[in-house]
């Protein structure tokens, strides 16, 4: 077993789910501080999400946000990347076009948090948790401006995916004016990128979508 999986983290599946942008945070320093703030705010979970094919970066970057992530009890996802993931003992989200869950579950162990991308379907739920995702990602639910080309997905699946026994992730567009239309959807974790990166305050910004009723 890779020896950061056996750490104790504060519960991950619910609550405020943040992922980086290399377009908010272009650079280690805003990355970190962005980072330590949001945090600060009381995340439930941090995904490291860089499109860039940069490697020392990468891995430099990684490395940072998971000692930094370690420190306050935080899991760590890496989008994409299995083996970058694995090298650092930590979790990872994958989408359609990024890997096999269950090859993702056999090299990171039983105890890794393994993401999916299920869009609006519930049949690519049913498969992603079958070969052993530990939550379910649907959306986008709103515009984004991160990834507007993501399709979209009607807040009603969130109540039915519920019937599947895994964490729901709700992802696209949320913010602090429909993060609670999510949750009540059935949403347990609330996953944003703009909303806190792009905000003044990460701090703050994860603070009001924690408390958004
Ligand atoms: C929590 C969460 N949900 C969905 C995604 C999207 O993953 P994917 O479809 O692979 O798209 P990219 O993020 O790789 O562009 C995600 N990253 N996180
Ligand atoms: C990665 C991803 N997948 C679907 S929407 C999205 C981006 C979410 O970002 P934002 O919270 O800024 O809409
Ligand atoms: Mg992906």
């Amino acid at each position: 077993m890779n020896p950061a999986h056996g750490k104790q983290y504060r519960d991950w599946r619910r609550g405020v789910y943040a992922i980086t942008d290399s377009g908010l945070t272009p650079d280690d320093e805003r990355l970190f501080a962005a980072v330590e703030a949001a945090l600060e705010g009381g995340l439930a979970l941090l995904q490291y999400r860089d499109k860039s094919n940069d490697q020392v970066l990468r891995e430099r970057q990684a490395r940072g946000l998971a000692a930094r992530c370690a420190a306050h009890g935080v899991a760590l996802i890496i989008n994409d990347d299995l083996a970058l993931a694995a090298r650092l003992g930590v979790g990872v989200h994958l989408g359609q076009q990024d890997g096999s869950i269950a090859a993702a579950r056999a090299l990171l162990g039983e105890q890794a948090i393994i993401g999916a991308t299920c869009h609006a379907s519930l049949e690519l739920a049913r498969r992603a948790r079958d070969e052993g995702a530990s939550y379910l990602a649907f959306g986008r639910f709103f515009a984004s401006r991160t990834k507007p080309e993501a399709p979209p997905a009607s807040l009603e699946l969130l109540g039915q995916a519920r019937a599947l026994g895994l964490p729901c992730v709700a992802i696209g567009g949320i913010d602090h004016s429909n993060a609670a239309i999510a949750r009540r959807a059935g949403a347990d974790l609330i996953a944003v990128v703009h909303a806190v990166f792009a905000a003044d305050d990460p701090a703050r910004a994860v603070i009001g979508l924690r408390e958004a009723r």
